[in-house]
């Protein structure tokens, strides 16, 4: 319930489907229409829509993803705890599902699907949406209790894990840093991660050549094992846009004049400040590149300003399309991990600006670990980035010797990508039919 990782699960849907595994679907009635318009048309996938409970007092009547919620940030654990309350009906769906399911695949933050699992006997596999990178430090930092020591909130600590990784205490979410966390984020994080040690396995999206010691770090550690099967973006067939939406029209135009476009987008949940969306209209206004901003609110009076140089959308897009356009060669990006794994696979360089959840160690990995963007100064969790900054970082990408480094890395990176998910000998590719031959081709046998 939360398009950041409603996108990933149904790419992941598509690989299983080409496998002919048939699938069903549960949902609640608004995100109905998202599911039934991403899933590839004739698909041997059924639907099943459970209600969302509507009398929780936080929540206004009808929201049912994050992307709807007035604000994430104070909301979210309110909307996530809510969820439990669908189970019941789950339970009831599940228990009269024919054929009997081989495993069942659902969101990390739905951490009571482990229990209705365990009820009915059923596999579980838990899509967490993040990379073996963060999950593996974030383990690592908490397990070695590494953020309560003296350090400020941006001075650097080293995982001693992890050679040459080092994070800071402003990376990680208040009630990781808290020696007394309380609250209902901090019920919500109990239950989401504690849950998982339950199930049967990982589902990743990403790929192992992109992080191997992290993924063979996590895979080291016990019982479960973590499947990257990604980057899932992959899984969808790159369809012709007609009629094409005026940006890609937009882009064409660069083409034509040479240009190369910086995409600006942070996502579908960030909340940005007015004061920060203003620096940031500056900032790509000084850099004097052509730019692309998706933005979900704000922004107004940019275009006038920069006249043909910037266009700014305020509609949902088709991101990958617009990575995929040559005319982009630059993504000004929050991180999330759908968008990093995104802007790889389209060979784009990243200026990475993290804002919420994981996003600052994303931010880590795509500058310090593999090399593919450059890191915002001063942005972060609590990080507030003057114009100045931007401008800078938006011409070394698009013009600097970092940039050109991180330019060729990227590019490198996408052909590791495409190969990794290649049909018969790709490694994301023997991964997931490793799991389907554990889950499905064992059962065959048992029956
Ligand atoms: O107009 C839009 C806006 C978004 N997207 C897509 O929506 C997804 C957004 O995902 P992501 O880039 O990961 O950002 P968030 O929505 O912020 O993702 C949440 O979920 C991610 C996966 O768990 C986490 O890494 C992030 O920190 C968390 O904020 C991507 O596939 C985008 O391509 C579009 O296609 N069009």
């Amino acid at each position: 319930m939360s398009k950041g990782h409603t996108i990933p699960i149904l790419h992941l849907a598509r690989l299983l489907l080409r496998r002919q595994i048939s699938l069903t679907i549960f949902t609640t009635p608004a995100n109905r229409p998202f599911i039934t318009a991403s899933l590839p048309a004739g698909a041997a996938a059924s639907i099943v829509e459970l209600p969302f409970p509507h009398d929780i007092p936080e929540i206004p009547a009808g929201v049912e993803s994050t992307d709807k919620l007035p604000s994430v940030d104070s909301l979210f654990p309110h909307f996530a705890l809510a969820t439990e309350r669908i189970r019941p009906d789950f339970e009831s769906a599940l228990e009269n599902l024919r054929p009997w399911p081989s495993f069942m695949v659902s969101d990390g933050f739905l951490w009571w699907t482990e229990d209705s699992a365990e009820k009915f006997g059923i596999p579980r596999l838990v899509f967490h949406g993040m990379s073996n990178h963060a999950a593996s430090v974030s383990r690592a930092v908490a397990g070695d209790r590494l953020l309560f020591g003296p350090e400020s909130d941006d001075e650097l600590i080293a995982v001693t894990r992890f050679p040459g990784v080092r994070v800071c205490k402003s990376d990680f979410e208040e009630s990781a840093r808290s020696l007394d966390p309380k609250g209902p984020f901090y019920d919500f994080v109990m239950k989401a991660f504690g849950a998982p040690s339950r199930s049967y396995g990982y589902i990743m999206n990403s790929f192992y050549e992109f992080e191997p010691v992290f993924a063979d770090h996590l895979n080291g550690l016990g019982k479960q094992r973590y499947y990257s099967v990604g980057p899932l973006c992959l899984a969808e067939v790159d369809d012709v846009c007609n009629p094409k939406p005026a940006w890609i029209k937009w882009l064409d135009e660069k083409l034509v004049e040479g240009k190369s476009v910086l995409y600006v987008a942070f996502g579908s949940q960030a909340e940005i400040s007015e004061e920060q969306l203003e620096e940031i209209a500056r900032g790509l206004e000084d850099s004097e590149v052509d730019f692309l901003w998706v933005i979900r609110k704000g922004g107004g009076g940019l275009e006038e300003r920069v006249k043909e140089r910037g266009i700014v959308v305020g509609e949902w897009v088709d991101q990958r399309g617009i990575l995929g356009h040559v005319s982009v060669g630059g993504f000004l990006s929050h991180c999330g991990w759908n968008s990093v794994m995104e802007g790889v696979c389209a060979g784009v360089p990243m200026l990475a600006w993290p804002m919420m959840a994981e996003q600052p160690l994303n931010a880590r990995m795509v500058a310090e670990e593999v090399k593919v963007g450059i890191r915002v100064e001063g942005s972060g969790r609590t990080g507030f980035v003057r114009r100045g900054a931007l401008e800078n970082a938006v011409r070394e990408l698009m013009a600097g010797e970092k940039g050109k480094e991180v330019r060729r890395n990227a590019k490198e990176y996408a052909k590791k990508a495409r190969k990794a998910m290649e049909e018969g000998n790709g490694s994301s590719w023997k991964t997931l039919n490793l799991l389907i031959d554990e889950l499905c081709n064992k059962k065959e046998d048992a029956r």
